[in-house]
């Protein structure tokens, strides 16, 4: 087929491919350490640590700083601006330590989300002027893979049909902006603030409609899916919701969705943790790559704060807790690297940090 306007070529959709390959390679997830600033500020306050650039940097190094033997189960990393151009205690610029790992590194590159007039509080996400421009410098900086967020509430009336069209019109708008350059990762947050979802299976109807309108856009924008990946929640109750669901039950309902929604030629499905306590996360997503339907895609994580909250726990801002962060951070990638294939089997109950609820009612993205 001749285009009027080519799209990518063999090589760029080769680099492309393989690149979203090695993040999803078997055992593989990806660490999301891309927490701006402000969302740092929440996550340092929590053990009394005070928000300096250098208390961000410190952190990101004990995690980038871990055994070697975290690239069998962290297959990439997403950074945030500032952390792309940190250097490790050793001088080494944060990209390169990633990399010498074995790791690919990624980037943040939305500008947050603005509000859409006229609707009950749903947002757009913003950042397509001079993404183009900025993808190039963030390519010459190390970064092989990208990533965008949309947000969509589930409330009464929404997500309403404008926010569902714009959402999925920006993200294939990044996506093919930035495909010129990097895989992208394109995430569609469906953000639950609505409590009265009784039933696990009550919330699957917008995640349908919300990848449905996504998979359509990028499509009619010509994008090459071999060289993206997905990065959404798991269909789960409201959090509010009496009634507890098994990670079975979460799994077939996340697993369904997808498979109605994902086309096969995505490589792989990487989910936030959304809230979810490090151990729920790793139950969840284990069960899911043990449910008796053909899965496509690889099923793997994307989490920041299933990833972390255990390490951030047991560092509180000291040197002396260096190792002890280290230990608890690899524990959690070994955990979910096991879950990715569907072979986590907890041993002994998780600690207390690991099974403390991450969720924050009406988290603001
Ligand atoms: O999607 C993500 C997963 O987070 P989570 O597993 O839900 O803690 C992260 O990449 C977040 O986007 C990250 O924590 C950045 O947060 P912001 O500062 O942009 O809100």
């Amino acid at each position: 087929m001749t285009h009027q306007f080519p799209g990518l070529t063999p090589e760029q959709k080769k680099e492309l491919s393989d690149i979203a390959q090695r993040i999803v390679a078997p055992g593989k997830g990806i660490l999301a350490a891309d927490e701006s600033t402000g969302t740092m500020a929440k996550r340092l306050q929590k053990i009394n640590v005070e928000n300096t650039e250098e208390n961000r940097r410190t952190f990101r190094e004990i995690l980038f700083s871990s055994d070697p033997s975290i690239s069998n189960s962290i297959g990439g990393v997403i950074f945030f601006h500032e952390t792309l151009y940190q250097k490790s205690d050793s001088g080494k610029l944060f990209p390169q330590v990633v990399k010498e790992k074995g790791m690919v590194v990624g980037i943040k590159v939305d500008k947050g989300t603005a509000g859409l007039n006229g609707t009950d509080g749903e947002t757009t996400t913003q950042g397509l002027d001079g993404l183009s421009e900025r993808c190039a410098q963030y390519k010459k900086d190390g970064c092989d893979f990208a990533k965008w967020r949309c947000v969509l509430k589930i409330s009464h009336g929404c997500p309403s049909p404008l926010a569902i069209a714009e959402n999925a019109n920006v993200l294939a708008r990044y996506a093919s902006i930035c495909q010129q350059v990097c895989v992208t990762i394109s995430v569609s947050v469906i953000d639950d603030h609505f409590t009265n979802y009784t039933k696990t299976m009550d919330t699957h109807v917008f995640h349908l409609q919300v990848l449905a309108a996504v998979y359509k856009a990028l499509n009619d924008h010509h994008v090459y899916l071999e060289g993206t990946l997905l990065k959404p929640n798991m269909v789960t109750a409201g959090h509010s919701c009496t009634k507890k669901y098994t990670p079975e039950d979460v799994a077939i309902a996340t697993v369904t969705t997808l498979r109605r929604t994902v086309p096969a030629a995505v490589p792989g499905i990487c989910f936030l943790s959304g809230g979810q306590s490090e151990e729920e996360a790793s139950l969840n997503l284990n069960a899911m790559n043990q449910v008796p339907l053909h899965r496509p895609w690889k099923l793997t994580f994307s989490y920041g704060r299933a990833l972390q909250a255990s390490a951030l726990a047991a560092w509180l801002g000291k040197d002396a807790n260096r190792k002890a962060a280290q230990d608890a951070f690899c524990s959690r990638a070994k955990i979910n690297g096991l879950a990715s294939k569907g072979e986590y089997k907890p041993a002994t109950p998780a600690s207390q940090a690991a099974m403390q609820s991450l969720y924050t009612a009406s988290y603001v993205y």
